[in-house]
């Protein structure tokens, strides 16, 4: 699914508008209806108290609109608007009027008006901004958003939690709805996926408002979001008649004294993702555990006992995987600037190799084209240098992938892909990844595509993608502290089999229009 901007949306709207032949009001209706019906299947007509807060755009329009069909369904409801702006939207007017009719009248909260007690046990809407705002909201619509957060009360925010900005970072955190949940329409929106503004949203999903699909699927955007829809048609049949060789030999490099276990959890991630062949090249000191623990993986020795000290093999691998446990002594550096020289071969690197890379940035220069570098943010700062905020460390991330031609993998809670101009945010994974060995097992997953003839940048999205799938299926049977990356790699072979799961019906009632 794609992440559009605001602009995006309004033309969205706009073309929605001229082909279905309604009237913004009508999409607008459609909205509020579809939010109603969502409220309504799960509070029953309960009477806790719910205070709407409308501002005086759309998102207010949407908020008055839904005040209509909750007070026609005998809802227990306060409307305020938050008038922090003359120029009120035409159909934000439309909705005040049709509100006036069923003889609901709104508090117009102004800027030196006192706010309304909120109780614990009632529920907020939160319509005061959406995807509109432009500016940081006035210091006393700020303060009642502090009131609003400091209540206790459950936050239910229309298609984003007020204050967040579509396409930059927060000014002052204190002045952004921290919303329980959001129902946001029709798209995703990329500011619930990033680490700096995802917080503000602590669960959200998408109600369909029947935007154009045409437009939908025909407009270029700058990020995705990648589910199993995206991944799928990315996903190689084994054919009958192949044999081991058709799916390629990967070498993974990397290792020193007392850290072999990750180069033996990288080999198994990626024999367990489909290598045809697996081979380690380790210090001398990894042979006998990693022949042990791993009979299906060949092992090759560096001549040093406990770092590497000159990467050379006389094998014939498809892809390399290298940095894991691979440790910054100056003879392993050296060691990987001889071996880049010469290496035509694609890589995927991690972790050690990363800091290596950023300690000798002449490195980068010698990479082959699309090589994976898979760092964490603390790895990336040390690749691009320091970012403001989210929204400048991607933009960095893009010009630094751009100019060594590189794929970016950034691992986090939602971890991002990055390759020419394009993001690409995946949507698997659990806060149990977060854990010892877990970046070894996904270089070893998307080093293990790319042996068996992914492309580059569908192996690292793919990879990411199975990697947070395997964490996920994981925790069924640990939950998030148990979760051991040995775990997750029992279940990437599920992974793979989820694939072709078809989702789960619906458990609800259908939702319906007014009775
Ligand atoms: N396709 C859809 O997703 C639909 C969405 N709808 C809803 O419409 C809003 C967007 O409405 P819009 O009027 O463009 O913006 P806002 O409601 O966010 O209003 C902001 C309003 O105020 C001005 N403004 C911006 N920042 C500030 C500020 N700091 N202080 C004062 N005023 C500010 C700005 O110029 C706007 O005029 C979307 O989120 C949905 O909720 C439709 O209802 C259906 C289709
Ligand atoms: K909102």
């Amino acid at each position: 699914m794609k992440f559009f901007s605001a602009k995006q949306i309004y033309a969205a709207d706009k073309f929605t508008i001229e082909k279905q032949q309604i009237s913004s009001i009508d999409l607008m209706e459609r909205a509020a209806i579809q939010i109603f019906n969502w409220l309504h299947v799960r509070m029953q007509g309960a009477q806790v108290k719910i205070h709407l807060f409308c501002g005086i755009g759309n998102n207010g329009g949407d908020g008055l609109a839904l005040a209509r069909h909750l007070k026609e369904h005998g809802y227990n409801i306060e409307v305020n608007v938050v008038n922090y702006s003359d120029k009120r939207s035409k159909d934000f007017l439309i909705n005040l009027d049709r509100l006036k009719e069923r003889k609901v009248w709104p508090n117009f909260l102004e800027r030196d008006g006192e706010f309304t007690v909120i109780g614990p046990d009632d529920i907020i809407i939160d319509a005061i901004f959406g995807i509109g705002l432009n500016r940081s909201p006035d210091p006393w619509v700020a303060r009642l958003i502090g009131h609003l957060n400091s209540s206790g009360a459950f936050i239910l925010s229309i298609d984003i939690p007020s204050g967040l900005y579509m396409d930059k970072a927060i000014e002052d955190v204190n002045a952004v709805i921290k919303a329980n949940h959001v129902l946001s329409f029709q798209v995703p929106k990329l500011v619930f996926f990033l680490p700096e503004t995802g917080v503000f949203s602590n669960q959200w999903e998408i109600l369909d408002i029947g935007l154009d699909q045409e437009y939908l699927k025909d407009t270029e955007t700058e990020f995705e979001v990648i589910g199993k829809s995206e991944v799928l048609p990315m996903y190689k049949p084994r054919e009958k008649f192949s044999h081991k060789g058709t799916y390629g030999h990967s070498l993974i490099i990397g290792g020193s004294y007392g850290k072999i276990g990750a180069v033996t959890l990288s080999a198994k991630a990626c024999l367990t993702s489909g290598s045809g062949l697996v081979t380690a090249y380790v210090p001398r000191c990894g042979y006998v555990p990693i022949q042990t623990a791993l009979p299906e993986v060949m092992v090759i020795t560096d001549k040093n006992e406990t770092a590497i000290g000159a990467i050379t093999f006389d094998i014939k691998p498809t892809v390399i995987g290298l940095g894991i446990g691979m440790g910054m002594a100056s003879e392993t550096g050296d060691a990987l600037s001889e071996f880049l020289e010469t290496n035509k071969l694609p890589l995927v690197i991690d972790a050690d190799g990363l800091n290596l890379l950023a300690k000798h940035k002449s490195f980068l220069n010698k990479l082959p084209s699309k090589t994976i570098l898979t760092p964490h943010p603390k790895e990336l700062e040390r690749l691009i240098g320091t970012w403001k905020d989210d929204f400048d460390m991607l933009k960095k991330a893009k010009v630094f992938s751009k100019k060594y031609d590189v794929i970016l993998t950034i691992k986090g809670a939602h971890t991002m892909t990055i390759y020419n101009n394009h993001g690409y945010v995946n949507s698997t994974g659990n806060p149990g990844m977060a854990t010892a060995g877990s970046g070894d097992a996904l270089t070893g997953i998307i080093t293990g595509l790319i042996a068996q003839g992914y492309e580059p940048l569908q192996a690292a999205i793919f990879g990411v993608y199975l990697h947070g799938m395997a964490g996920d299926l994981a925790i069924e049977h640990t939950g998030y502290q148990a979760l051991t990356t040995s775990k997750l790699i029992d279940n990437i072979g599920m992974a793979f089999v989820d694939l072709f799961k078809m989702p789960e019906p619906p458990q609800e009632a259908e939702p319906q229009e007014k009775p």
